[in-house]
């Protein structure tokens, strides 16, 4: 049994690792992080745990993180995370990181759109944790940069059109829509019912969002072109999930046909990618609670252009699903342990 920590076992992401780890074959949770919770029972802060976890919150500092485990799990803000893994990685415990602290690959570009970095010498040995383009690297990893929830829905959605040169690099508009979990579980006046009920509004518009860099730095490493792409997140009312929208001008002379091979090719063997298949279109209830990533793409006659529709959970495949993923490619578990089912639906 793999001995597990969860640091930031409070929050939304945190109580998603614990929901998939709970019942996990292969793990044994020892222990969680919450500073505001600290000694009180899981299952009193969470009741859905009642009869799954019996266990108290420690404090993200506790020895136990350092001694007492075989991988730690993440689940703190950019910023706290860097600093709470960063002795742990460097004393051998492996380490999944669900925040943005360790996707970028250049402390520079991490520092333009974040702040500054306190352990940049820590990059060179992350791993940025999105198993379709980087399964063989998770697996001796010491430490995994969890993707970001926009970027797994983008970065997965455009890979077979980029990898095989089939649209113009310069051609890609992304119009993402997210639940409101995508923006945790702490107080703010934009999350609250009434800001968000019956509404539907862009945010971070212009070039300003913080997963432009994360996006474009893994689309460039596919292409080996510099990419620079145009990305408008959206809020939604709904608790969890994420569509994106893309739109692409393919090359010219490229087939249907080509678009359709490509994504076969890419994804036949790959457990949790679903493609619906050219001209029907994913939902996110297909995917809510579930590690899938769904995609569907269409040409669009009159315009020339292709669009791509991916859908994922934000919590799952976007955050805690992909971290649970990761682990097992780390330890050798197969990749499907404790994420292969249905999705909730509806
Ligand atoms: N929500 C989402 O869809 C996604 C989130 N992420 C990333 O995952 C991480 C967690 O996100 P999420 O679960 O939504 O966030 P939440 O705000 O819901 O939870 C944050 C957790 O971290 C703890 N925490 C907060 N500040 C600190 C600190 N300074 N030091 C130690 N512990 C702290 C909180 O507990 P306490 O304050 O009691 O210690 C809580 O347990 C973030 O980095 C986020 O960007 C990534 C992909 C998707
Ligand atoms: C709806 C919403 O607010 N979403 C968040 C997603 C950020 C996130 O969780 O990602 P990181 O791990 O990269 O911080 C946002 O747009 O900032």
């Amino acid at each position: 049994m793999l001995k597990v920590g969860v640091l930031g076992g409070s929050g939304y992401t945190g109580f998603e690792l614990i929901r998939l780890l709970a019942t996990h074959p292969e793990v044994k949770i020892v222990a969680v992080s919450s500073r505001a919770q600290e000694e009180s029972a899981v299952s009193e802060h969470y009741p859905a745990f009642r009869k799954f976890v019996d266990l108290r919150y420690v404090l993200p500092d506790d020895p136990v993180f350092e001694k007492g485990v075989d991988v730690v799990f993440s689940a703190l803000p950019h910023g706290a995370s860097m600093k709470a893994v960063s002795g742990l990685v460097e004393k051998g415990v492996r380490v999944i990181d669900l925040s943005a602290d360790f996707r970028i690959r250049d402390a520079a570009v991490y520092e333009q759109w974040y702040e500054p970095h306190t352990s940049p010498d820590l990059l060179k040995d992350a791993v940025y944790g999105l198993p379709e383009l980087y399964r063989r690297e998770i697996a001796s990893a010491r430490l995994v940069a969890n993707p970001g929830c926009y970027p797994t829905s983008i970065i997965l959605a455009l890979a077979p059109l980029l990898k095989n040169r089939l649209i113009e690099e310069d051609s890609i508009i992304i119009d993402s829509k997210s639940g409101v979990t995508g923006a945790g579980r702490g107080l703010s006046l934009t999350t609250h019912f009434c800001e968000v009920n019956e509404g539907f509004k862009a945010y971070k518009v212009g070039g300003v969002h913080r997963h432009i860099p994360e996006i474009e730095q893994e689309l460039s490493l596919i292409s080996g072109k510099e990419i620079r792409v145009t990305f408008t997140p959206h809020l939604v009312p709904m608790s969890r999930g994420i569509l994106s929208t893309l739109y692409v001008v393919p090359r010219e002379g490229v087939k249907a046909g080509e678009i359709d091979e490509a994504y076969r090719t890419m994804y036949a063997d790959e457990p949790f990618v679903r493609l619906v298949g050219s001209g029907e279109m994913p939902s996110t209830l297909q995917v809510r609670g579930s590690n899938f990533c769904d995609i569907g793409w269409k040409l669009d006659g009159r315009s020339g252009r292709l669009i791509v529709v991916s859908a994922i959970d934000n919590l799952t495949r976007g955050a805690s699903g992909q971290a649970v993923c990761n682990m097992n490619i780390m330890f050798g578990i197969p990749e499907t342990t404790g994420l292969f089912y249905v999705p909730w639906q509806p």
